[in-house]
């Protein structure tokens, strides 16, 4: 795989990663392609089907699995999700930075593959205002929101591991988050941008 180098974008459900790669994306049109991950999780209202992920149901999932299309895969929260190989390809194929949105599995496998990624860990300033974001975000039943927290507390434990990331931002206020975030990935974004010129 070539192009320039792809970014791994990690951490709590409700930690903020879509908030702020939404952001980045549209800030930094026609650097970033964003990899769209399979998951046999329903869509939420105003998801779109091959823009936010392809929804697929476990069947088909499992049988791209078994083929050798996904360089990972992991069970999240009672559903399955995983990055295809040709969700980076297509993005690595127009020389933009590839980002991925993925949990705690995805970057222990991810560095088991050659994809050599900046890894980056967003994380909620605390696990009662994770909460709070998460509620208030109005996504989740009772038991979606309960199995996302427990998944947090083991993401934050496993993320202050260190080496497993290459930077960890706290996402408290939004723009020092944000603001952050693009000092980590302003190099690469200025190769891709002098690339175009
Ligand atoms: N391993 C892996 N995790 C993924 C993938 N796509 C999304 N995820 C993670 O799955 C978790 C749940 O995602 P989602 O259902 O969209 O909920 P949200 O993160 O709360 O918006 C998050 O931690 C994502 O980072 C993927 O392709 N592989
Ligand atoms: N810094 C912040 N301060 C307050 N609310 C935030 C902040 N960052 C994100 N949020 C809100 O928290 C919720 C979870 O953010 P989201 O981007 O969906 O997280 P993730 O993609 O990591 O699951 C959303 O409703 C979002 O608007």
């Amino acid at each position: 795989m070539s192009g320039p180098r792809p970014v791994v974008l990690s951490g709590p459900s409700g930690a903020g990663k879509s908030t702020l790669l939404k952001r980045l994306m549209k800030e930094y049109e026609g650097v970033f392609g964003f990899s769209v991950s399979h998951t046999t999780r329903n869509p939420r209202p105003g998801e779109e089907d091959g823009k936010d992920y392809h929804f697929v149901t476990r069947e088909s999932m499992q049988e791209g699995i078994d083929k050798g299309e996904f360089i990972e895969n992991a069970e999240f929260s009672g559903n399955m999700y995983g990055t295809s190989k040709s969700s980076i390809e297509d993005v690595q194929a127009q020389n933009l930075i590839c980002i991925l949105d993925v949990d705690i599995q995805g970057v222990q496998n991810i560095k088991k593959t050659d994809l050599n990624p900046i890894y980056i860990s967003i994380q909620p300033p605390s696990m009662e205002i994770l909460e709070k974001r998460l509620r208030d975000r109005q996504t989740e039943t009772e038991d979606s929101l309960q199995k996302r927290l427990e998944a947090a507390r083991i993401d934050m434990e496993l993320s202050k591991e260190p080496g497993v990331f290459d930077i960890v931002i706290i996402n408290d206020d939004l723009e020092e988050a944000y603001e952050k975030l693009k000092s980590v990935l302003i190099e690469e974004i200025q190769k891709v941008q002098d690339a175009k010129k």
